[in-house]
């Protein structure tokens, strides 16, 4: 029997706090979002931007979330991330303007073509995909169809939405992304993480891995 291992990347969203952030690089996390818009209950300033992100180590990977906010501001946070995530209707054009590495995050409307996406969203690293609710731009604590993910897409995918250490193993085998994305599965409240949901998540990401 050959035992295979793929090792599901894992990114935290809507970090706020330097203690949680000190337990997600300690657990291995891959990525750490930071969400820039303010109307969110997760967001942050770009002063507290600047100071979380020194704190975060070499190849973790800093994550800054924009909903269709100005170019101005993006680069204001620039020098504090390595990766930007947008989740409006931003063009793949603006996307492509600062010059650094992006994902685009999708949210599973009906009738939405992840094929045509990927297509139209050549430039991004990924594709995030997460529910879709109306008016809300994303950490919405909830699933979506994960059956309607294609085995074989054009853009690595991340999957988030509704993440917990209860579902998480499932996703990993039902979908086998390249990434999952998890925010409200693993807080006591809005941008406060909780740290043995924060291990546990890991915990079952990794056993999931194992097949
Ligand atoms: O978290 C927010 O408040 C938020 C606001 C605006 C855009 C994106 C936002 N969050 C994105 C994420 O946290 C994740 O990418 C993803 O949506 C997973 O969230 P959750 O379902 O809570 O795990």
């Amino acid at each position: 029997m050959t035992l295979s291992v793929t090792r599901t990347r894992i990114k935290f969203c809507g970090l706020t706090r330097p203690a949680d952030i000190d337990r997600a690089v300690a657990l291995g996390v891959d990525a750490l979002g930071f969400v820039m818009w303010p109307q969110s209950r997760r967001s942050v300033t770009p002063e507290t931007l600047a100071t979380l992100a020194a704190q975060v180590p070499a190849f973790v990977t800093r994550v800054g979330l924009f909903v269709d906010q100005s170019a101005e501001f993006i680069e204001q946070c620039l020098p504090h991330l390595d990766l930007i995530q947008f989740h409006g209707d931003e063009s793949p054009a603006f996307c492509e303007q600062f010059g650094r590495p992006w994902i685009k995050a999708l949210r599973m409307r009906d009738g939405l073509d992840l094929h045509d996406a990927a297509t139209i969203y050549g430039g991004a690293q990924a594709l995030l995909l997460d529910a879709y609710r109306p008016g809300v731009p994303g950490g919405t604590g909830e699933t979506f169809d994960w059956s309607r993910i294609p085995a074989t897409l054009a853009k690595p995918v991340i999957l988030a939405g509704g993440l917990t250490a209860d579902n998480i193993a499932r996703a990993v085998n039902d979908v086998a992304p390249y990434a999952v994305d998890v925010s409200g599965g693993i807080e006591a409240s809005p941008g406060v993480k909780e740290a043995d949901s924060m291990a546990a998540f890991v915990r079952h990401v990794a056993q999931a891995d194992i097949r």
